[in-house]
């Protein structure tokens, strides 16, 4: 059995919530390959912090006695609480016993979030932050249902996408897929570029990240992105908006990711026009940004993964591996 999820934008592609029903209630989650811990907004929070989202019923859920949960995102969000058994249910794949995480606290951040009711991590399980024990992921728990151990990513901007689990739907792209050995130690979908380039600047360094669906833009050492926004007229780093910033009309350098030998993978320049900053001036924010202090990765994050079909495959034939193809 396979199953494909439809994922929608919120408003500037900030996150991607996709359906997923829990017991008999349908939660909107941000499915994350950045960490591996399944959570939801839950009854254990401060009223004021339910509203407005789907709320997991812990008292009328099977509790995993003594287990308890607390993660610490790169973007400096948070969120903890205890742990669950229940039936999950993602593109009409089932996993009848899946920890499911209850948010007794959320920083701000999440408080802020009017939108997402939690996330899904599609991390690997070696990442998933429940003590005493670690708990598996959805993806790890539905995998023997699957023809392949693949989920591959169809991510739009300003459109709805899928997940694909199980299956790779040769009508969502074009060209050849070409893969690129993953690094699963640290429990991310970490690849390596041998090279990269801005538009038709190539620089030979290699430049090693992660692919994150959980994570808006890409997000790289400040040196490079200083160097990418010098090919920008008018591209300022500001205090005041957090990053780099320009004109809207400016046209964009392509970015461009070298794997595989000589296989280029490139975002172009429109999808590195992240968005406007405010209303009134006509400055934009960029989507290729520094990685903060919190954060010793560089991330392929959703501007990244927009302009192609990934396919995240852990070891349908031997080790994980991520394969692109444009879309
Ligand atoms: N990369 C994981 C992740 C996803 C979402 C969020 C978040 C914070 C506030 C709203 O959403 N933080 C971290």
């Amino acid at each position: 059995l396979n199953g494909t999820a439809v994922t929608s934008p919120e408003a500037n592609d900030l996150e991607y919530l996709t359906p997923v029903t829990i017991g008999n209630v349908t939660f909107h989650l941000d499915f994350d390959t950045g960490s591996a811990d399944l959570w939801v907004y839950s009854d254990e929070l401060p009223t004021d912090e339910q509203t407005g989202h789907a709320v997991y019923a812990t008292t009328d859920s099977k509790l995993l006695p003594g287990s308890s949960w607390e993660i610490l995102y790169g973007d400096g969000s948070s969120a903890g609480g205890d742990v669950f058994a229940d039936t999950v249910v993602v593109g009409g794949l089932t996993a009848t016993m899946q920890a499911v995480e209850a948010a007794a606290t959320l920083s701000a951040e999440f408080e802020r979030d009017a939108h997402s009711d939690g996330l899904l991590g599609l991390a690997f399980s070696t990442l998933n932050m429940v003590k005493p024990q670690k708990q598996s992921t959805f993806f790890d728990n539905v995998k023997s249902q699957l023809d392949l151990p693949v989920i591959a990513t169809s991510l739009k901007h300003g459109a709805p996408g899928t997940y694909d689990f199980g299956f790779i739907d040769e009508n969502k792209y074009t060209g050849p897929l070409t893969y690129v050995d993953v690094d699963s130690s640290r429990g991310y979908w970490t690849f390596t570029a041998d090279a990269y380039a801005f538009g038709d600047d190539q620089i030979s360094t290699s430049l090693t990240g992660i692919a994150d669906t959980g994570t808006t833009l890409i997000l790289l050492p400040s040196d490079t992105v200083s160097r990418y926004y010098a090919n920008v007229s008018g591209a300022q780093d500001s205090p005041l908006h957090g990053g780099y910033v320009f004109p809207c009309d400016s046209k964009l350098t392509p970015f461009t990711l070298v794997v595989a030998g000589n296989h280029s993978v490139t975002v172009p320049g429109e999808l590195i026009n992240y968005a406007p900053v405010g209303s009134v001036s006509n400055l934009c924010f960029g989507g290729i940004q520094a990685a903060s202090g919190l954060v010793d990765i560089n991330i392929f994050g959703d501007v990244f993964l927009k302009s192609q079909y990934v396919v995240f495959d852990a070891g349908s034939q031997g080790g994980p591996r991520l394969g692109f193809a444009n879309q």
